[in-house]
């Protein structure tokens, strides 16, 4: 079985070497010459992992054709290229591939989801299922193989299964999904929520904001994500309060730092002039913002953390409002 990583930054290379461990026949495609030279001389990915020795059967490349006869492909770029990426690959692939998304967030027009999408820009000749590979995982862990557990989601149960057993590991311990909805809006909310977690700590609060955010954060994750259809259950597992847990609290997360920044200089005008990452949440914030609106979902974090990112609010005002808003019972 070949199975192609498209995507050279960190998380495509920590997957990758997961295969490589596995001893999977594996190579990584990427559009970054350097990442991809790093790679092949160095065994090394310096820009994201510092003094980090990559596995010596990991190999990159840019050539297109990789994908000629490929049977797993995993789609591991931010959400704003998964389109453009599934277009330039479509033509190439000759199997009917199962299409493994290891990305959180949604497409930036029609704000849909990365299963959507990749079944709208592969076509059905091509595809035999589409799995989203998800949970709590930072790369710059997975990478030095620190104990991990993720979600491999999808409508397939046997494809499920096919990219379970590829990935799990003495390491990585992959469960299986089948609630796609609620596992791929859970994993795009939380990284919005944890730009949250990250501005409450830069402006200097402590353990029992963070708690309050996580908590109060699941709920709107879970209020939205039922709301599409999703199921009340997923939000309690990996996809759920598993990946808020490790974006609000590590220092390994973008979205956490993007907003610890914010927090820091009362501001989103730093990060938005500075910002040179992949942070996820922030897009997602106006995404979910957007349809929140539309359909009527009370969101009230998420309505936050969007003036402070887009309409230049105060991030000290925003916490001050979000504590004084009317009393309510929690369950509702
Ligand atoms: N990092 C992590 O711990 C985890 C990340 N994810 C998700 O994975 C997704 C990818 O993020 P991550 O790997 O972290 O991001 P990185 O910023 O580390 O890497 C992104 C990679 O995608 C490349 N890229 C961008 N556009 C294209 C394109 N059109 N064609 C080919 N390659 C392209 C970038 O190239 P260049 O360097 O030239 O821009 C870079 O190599 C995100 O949705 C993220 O939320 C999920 C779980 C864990
Ligand atoms: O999704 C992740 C961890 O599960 C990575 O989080 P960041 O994108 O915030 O770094």
């Amino acid at each position: 079985m070949k199975i192609v990583v498209a995507g050279s930054g960190s998380w495509g290379c920590a997957l990758a070497q997961v295969l490589c461990d596995n001893h999977v026949d594996v190579m990584v495609y990427g559009n970054n010459p350097a990442e991809i030279n790093d790679i092949n001389e160095n065994h090394r990915n310096s820009k994201f992992f510092e003094d980090v020795e990559l596995h010596h059967d990991l190999k990159a490349t840019m050539d297109l054709n990789v994908f000629h006869d490929a049977d797993v492909v995993l789609f591991v770029v931010p959400t704003i290229a998964i389109e453009s990426v599934c277009k330039q690959i479509d033509p190439i692939l000759t199997k009917k591939i199962i299409a493994v998304n290891a990305s959180k967030g949604f497409h930036p027009q029609t704000n849909d989801r990365m299963s959507n999408v990749i079944r709208a820009n592969i076509s059905k000749e091509h595809l035999s299922s589409v799995v989203s590979l998800i949970g709590p995982s930072h790369a710059e862990e997975v990478v030095i193989r620190m104990l991990t557990t993720i979600c491999a989601v999808s409508l397939n149960e046997e494809d499920a299964k096919t990219i379970q057993k590829l990935f799990s590991n003495d390491y990585l311990r992959v469960y299986r999904g089948d609630d796609e909805i609620g596992s791929e809006t859970g994993v795009a909310l939380k990284n919005a929520i944890a730009v949250a977690s990250g501005v409450l700590y830069g402006l200097g609060y402590g353990d029992n904001t963070r708690a309050a955010l996580i908590t109060r954060g699941l709920a709107e994750m879970i209020r939205y994500g039922v709301a599409m259809g999703g199921r009340k259950e997923t939000f309690m597992g990996m996809t759920g309060i598993g990946d808020l847990i490790v974006t609000c609290t590590s220092k390994h997360s973008r979205n956490f730092q993007a907003g610890y920044d914010i927090g820091k200089h009362n501001s989103a005008k730093y990060f938005w002039d500075n910002n040179t990452k992949t942070v996820e949440g922030v897009r997602t914030a106006k995404v979910v913002h957007d349809v929140a609106h539309e359909k009527g979902i009370d969101m009230p974090i998420i309505e936050e953390i969007y003036k402070v990112l887009y309409e230049d609010k105060d991030p000290k005002e925003s916490a001050k409002d979000l504590m004084l808003r009317d009393l309510k019972h929690e369950m509702i």
